[in-house]
């Protein structure tokens, strides 16, 4: 099955709200190769503002959800709330929440599997740091966040899964073809091992760590590589070029 690439902008804890209005006015009046899904993540300040503002056929993320229906819990956001405000997306487990934090790969899971049980897609995030690329572990620790994941997920049809290693997140060290290519193709043959053949064909997995308009292309064209989720690039113009990569 051909997978539908898919380009995410995590915008994290930047902007306001001129410089967001900036940025889906330029969205809104770009031309958009219509074979790519695309999902934006302004903070949690800023999502009903790009909601209301953003064009048709670009989905809004949330950052985080937490994973109980609605109730004295502080500071969090609720899955009925995003769908409620038009939200259908949400990232889960960036490296940023799992580190800076401390959620671990537990409660990354169990919030994955009550959004996508109550019908709100996931981008997924997993990756390793440098001192355990450096140390040959990189497969090893990704294979034990998706095993985390598996424990707890049965429908992975609302999942995409963004590939981060920890060391290429806003370094400007973006991961090789190769490196990438070699981490999402061992995802994949995970999935097929773990979950099923079907699940590992249709499951996108995103690289995420440094991309711009410069290293997109090359690295799109890897077989296991369905996409990007994009940090500082998502918030400058380029992020359409990102989105168009395919085209040029
Ligand atoms: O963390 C990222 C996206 O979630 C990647 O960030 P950068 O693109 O800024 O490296």
């Amino acid at each position: 099955m051909a997978r539908k690439f898919f380009v995410g902008g995590n915008f994290k804890m930047n902007g306001s709200i001129s410089s967001i209005k900036e940025i889906v006015e330029n969205l809104n009046k770009a031309t958009l190769d219509p074979n790519v899904e695309v999902v934006i993540s302004p903070s949690a300040l800023h999502l009903l503002l790009v909601r209301d503002s953003l064009r048709q056929g670009i989905e809004v993320a949330s950052q985080n959800v937490f994973d109980k229906p609605n109730g004295a819990f502080t500071g969090e956001i609720s899955v009925s709330q995003l769908k409620d405000s038009g939200i259908t997306w949400t990232i889960l487990g960036h490296s940023e929440r799992r580190t800076i934090l401390r959620e671990s790969d537990e409660v990354v899971a169990l919030k994955t599997k009550y959004a996508t049980e109550n019908g709100v897609g996931v981008i997924w995030c997993c990756g390793e740091s440098l001192e355990e690329r450096e140390a040959g572990k990189t497969i090893d620790v990704v294979s034990k966040q998706l095993a985390a994941l598996k424990a707890q997920v049965s429908d992975w049809s609302q999942i995409v899964i963004a590939y981060e290693p920890i060391w290429a997140i806003g370094t400007g060290k973006v991961a090789t073809t190769e490196q990438a290519q070699e981490v999402h193709k061992a995802i994949r043959e995970w999935l097929k091992t773990n979950v099923s053949d079907k699940v590992a064909d249709e499951t996108r997995i995103l690289y995420g760590g440094s991309v711009n308009e410069k290293n997109c292309g090359e690295l799109s064209k890897q077989a296991d590589i369905d996409g990007f989720l994009v940090g500082g690039a998502s918030l400058k113009p380029a992020f359409v070029d990102i989105i168009n990569c395919q085209k040029q």
